[in-house]
């Protein structure tokens, strides 16, 4: 059964949401905070996580109407349906069940009558045994030596998620390198196989279609370096494992099928961490850790599924944010957080969200008249605050922020934590409130400057304050947190797109520029003049070809 396709703009929640910005969208979130019960109206806890959404624009009328919104785009139906199997992707025809992938309790999950269960378990437990093998040192290289550096060839969800994972989870290192390859250009690739020894080296090739160029390209040269080694053909299969959905482009590729780990097409790319996609976090912070990060993602899940939505955690983000996006206009949210383990987040979000929810084009194949997926971005604090934090605070924009920092360092290295915290609380309260004009005067003042000066400093020195932030405290990053906290993001914008109307799950307009991309290279195999293309791109390829080394 499809989703029901509500136009969100045809609901009358949208109109009294309209009605209602108009008259509380000039309050200050300095008033709204006259409630002192203000905090414990706008924070839920889950776990080890406590979700502070008091410093947002909103009152009790605004969180009803976004909740009444919620019902009527019959998002309880939704979710039903994306846990049930149904094949809630239709422009690919496929189910999405990322949650299968770490349904801990192991309840039977149907894709068209089949439970995927008993698969799911069984390449867990492959991964299981493969990664121990490596990190013991049972699995040997070619030459008998223990394997000591991993190399992840993929792109996309074949890289983001392993990337962002294994830098969050670097506490927990296994005694394995890490590295990762990603880009096309030749330097990532070069620049990775100056670090590592053929004998010692274990590349994964990560694609859930086998055909992605630049990640086929990556690994021909990874395995032509390889076999440029002492080592033979055949030891390609000690060196070389491949996690795909695509058994027969793996073995076209000469990697043996007993050393690919399968995947599904109902597991999308950019959700695709849970699935045999983490065999490089599994190599990277051992298989318990991994157990555990699908754990913390299996409570999430547990809790999007069950908890009533004025409780439940990922609707509400969801549905702050669309009140930012469509009423107050905003075009992006900054992903902060205050933990430097978590400085691939925002990066892995920009996929995750902007990949799933970048549609102008609703579930009806109609142009939506309305706002979509906002952009995504963002830094580890306080590197940020020394960075783009100005324009947070006094530019023109509104940039609704999500503030995210561990309780507990795990590196407590005398007073850096608090130093850290102190700056993650002072910035959600100093964007909420900002700084008055008689504060500004009274400390210029005190810093003895003149009238004519303090005249002139004044309005450079006010804040207006009134920019809204989440924040996520968490007690400690592991790997069950950090799963819950994937997993809200990846609930959140599965809750937007149902709202928005739009196929969260396709990524149709990442397609053009590849098919371009193809129809190009030949015409960079040869030295002639290009005329088949717009003036533009005819004179950039053209002068390419007279800068270019000439063999
Ligand atoms: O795993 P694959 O098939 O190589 O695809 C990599 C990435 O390419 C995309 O299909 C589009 O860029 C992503 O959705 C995906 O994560």
């Amino acid at each position: 059964m499809s989703l029901e396709k509500i136009n969100p703009t045809q609901t009358s929640a949208w109109r009294k949401l309209e009605k209602h910005y108009s008259e509380i969208h000039h309050h200050s979130l300095l008033q709204m905070f006259q409630d002192e019960n203000r905090f414990e109206k706008f924070h839920l806890k889950f776990n080890d996580i406590l979700f502070d959404y008091s410093k947002n624009r909103i009152n009790e009328e605004t969180k009803k109407l976004l909740l009444e919104l919620a019902e009527e785009c019959q998002l309880k139906d939704a979710i039903e349906k994306q846990f049930a199997g149904d094949l809630i992707n239709e422009t690919e025809g496929r189910a999405v069940l990322h949650t299968a992938l770490r349904n801990r309790d192991n309840q039977p999950v149907f894709v068209k009558g089949k439970d995927v269960m008993p698969e799911v378990n069984a390449v867990l437990e492959q991964m299981k045994v493969f990664s121990e093998k490596v990190i013991s040192g049972k699995w040997k290289g070619f030459s008998g030596k223990e394997i000591t550096d991993v190399v992840n060839i993929g792109i996309g969800g074949s890289d983001l998620g392993p990337v962002m994972v294994t830098e969050a989870l670097k506490h927990y290192q296994t005694r394995l390198n890490l590295h990762f390859v990603s880009n096309v250009d030749g330097t990532h690739i070069a620049e990775t196989l100056k670090k590592v020894n053929p004998e010692t080296t274990l590349f994964i090739i990560a694609s859930k279609t086998f055909t992605t160029q630049e990640t086929m390209t990556n690994a021909h040269t990874a395995r032509n370096w390889f076999l440029s080694s002492e080592a033979k053909e055949s030891d390609v299969a000690k060196h070389f494992v491949a996690l795909s959905t695509n058994q027969s482009e793996v073995e076209k590729f000469g990697i043996d099928t007993k050393n690919m780990f399968q995947f599904w097409d109902w597991v999308g790319g950019r959700y695709s961490l849970w699935s045999a996609i983490g065999l490089s976090i599994c190599l990277g912070v051992g298989y318990e850790n991994f157990e555990d990060l699908l754990e913390g993602a299996f409570a999430m899940d547990t809790h999007f599924k069950v908890a009533d939505f004025e409780e439940n955690i990922p609707v509400i983000l969801a549905l702050l944010g669309i009140w930012y996006n469509n009423f107050f206009g905003a075009e992006s949210i900054a992903i902060l957080p205050y933990e430097q383990y978590l400085s691939r987040f925002a990066a892995y979000f920009q996929q995750g969200d902007m990949e799933s929810n970048g549609k102008y084009v609703d579930r009806n194949g109609k142009v939506v008249n309305y706002q979509t997926g906002p952009i995504i971005w963002g830094e580890p604090g306080t590197n940020g605050q020394h960075a783009f934090y100005q324009l947070i605070h006094q530019g023109t924009k509104l940039i609704p922020c999500d503030f995210l920092a561990g309780a507990n360092s795990l590196n407590p290295i005398g007073d850096h934590q608090i130093k850290l915290l102190s700056n993650f609380f002072a910035q959600t309260e100093a964007l909420a409130f900002g700084k008055s004009e008689e504060i500004v005067v009274e400390e210029l003042k005190k810093a003895g400057k003149t009238e004519e000066e303090i005249e002139f400093l004044k309005p450079y020195k006010i804040f207006e304050g009134n920019r809204p932030s989440n924040s996520f405290i968490y007690k400690e990053l592991t790997p069950k947190t950090l799963g819950s906290l994937i997993a809200m993001y990846e609930h959140k914008i599965f809750v937007q797109g149902v709202i928005w109307n739009i196929f969260s799950y396709d990524q149709w307009g990442v397609e053009l520029g590849k098919q371009l991309a193809n129809q190009i290279l030949p015409e960079l195999e040869n030295e002639n003049q290009i005329e088949s293309h717009d003036s533009s791109t005819n004179g950039l390829i053209n002068a390419y070809k007279e800068m270019r080394h000439k063999n």
